[in-house]
């Protein structure tokens, strides 16, 4: 394993029971050291399953997790059942990461303070309200300095003091050299930190690069506004795709077996990335052309991209 890389998931599948439908499947994702990585996706694709596959909790099904960095969860969900007062279970936490007993409930006092649960530190979890215990789930995970931190959704039900709490704790983790992956329904969430974006599309892994506009829908679930198209491309074999085709693609799915990428492109972008496909050196087949989410166009084969082919101008190569 290369030495920056925090964690490693290669060629990962997971599925619930035997020959049950593939939640994940083909899964390749490197974490690098320092990084802050958001993945996203709708409800139901398996962000949370991706997540408890990086944290270690869970294994896959196929596939293999490389790397053994010393790593804290944030589950979606918080036990707050647990027969614990707040600083007795952060205790218990910090002991379980490997924190002598005066260290541990050191460190847990201080994260209480932080998220501004010091006054709830005697209280049973049970009787915490739900913001409350969401800040002793994140305060269990940063005590320990983990050097992989996984978040899944867990600003949700924090208020705005703790929000902001714990946007900085990401921050000092990055600067320590920590990997921070996680998951969370505002699309503006650490929006100017994140290194990378992943969507889960299908049971796929896709990249996300290049912009597009963010919005939310009613059910809370984040969405790419305005509509895109769906470029399916062949390219020379073992080419990269054109950096500017990449920049400009809100996701990019792995190639097949047969050498073909799915790409999905804003469509007011599409017409700009059809050429630069047709015009690399050497030119990119277009497979297909179809409508992706909210998009206007439809499925078209690749003889009606050809008008398209025919309007570009080799004077226009870049
Ligand atoms: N322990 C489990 N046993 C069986 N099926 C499960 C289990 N956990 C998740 N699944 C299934 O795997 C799929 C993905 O679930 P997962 O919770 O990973 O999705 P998600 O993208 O995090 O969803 P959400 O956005 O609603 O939180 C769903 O169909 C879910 O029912």
């Amino acid at each position: 394993m290369e030495r920056d890389l925090a964690i490693r998931l290669a060629g990962v599948g997971r599925r619930y029971a035997l020959r049950g439908p593939w939640v994940l499947r083909g899964v390749d994702l490197g974490i690098g050291g320092g990084s802050l990585v958001r993945i996203e996706g709708a409800n139901g694709t398996g962000k949370s399953t991706l997540l408890r596959l990086l944290a270690g909790i869970d294994a896959p099904s196929e596939g293999r997790r490389e790397g053994r960095p010393r790593t804290a969860f944030v589950p979606e969900r918080f036990p707050a059942s647990l027969p614990f007062s707040a600083v007795g279970y952060l205790t218990h936490m910090g002991r379980v990461h490997g924190l002598a007993r005066g260290a541990a409930e050191r460190s847990a006092e201080q994260w209480l303070e932080r998220f501004g649960a010091g006054g709830y530190a005697r209280t049973p979890l049970a009787e915490l309200s739900k913001g409350s215990s969401q800040k002793v789930a994140v305060a269990q995970a940063l005590l320990a300095d983990p050097e992989l931190l996984v978040l899944d959704e867990a600003w949700t039900g924090l208020d705005a003091a703790a929000r902001a709490e714990l946007d900085r704790a990401v921050a000092e983790r990055r600067a320590a050299g920590g990997a921070v992956v996680f998951v969370d329904h505002d699309p503006r969430r650490l929006l100017g930190a994140t290194d990378e974006t992943y969507a889960v599309v299908g049971n796929a892994l896709n990249r996300r690069m290049g912009g597009g506009t963010w919005s939310q829908e009613e059910d809370g679930s984040a969405v790419l506004a305005g509509p895109t198209v769906v470029i399916e491309t062949q390219g020379p074999l073992g080419a990269e795709l054109p950096p500017s085709v990449a920049s400009a693609a809100t996701g990019i799915g792995e190639p097949t077996p047969e050498g073909v990428t799915r790409l999905s492109v804003p469509e007011s972008r599409s017409d700009v990335v059809l050429k630069e496909l047709l015009t690399a050196l050497p030119p990119w087949h277009v497979v297909t052309v179809g409508g992706g989410a909210g998009a206007n166009v439809p499925s078209t084969s690749a003889s009606s991209v050809a008008s398209v082919s025919a309007s570009v101008e080799v004077g226009d190569r870049r």
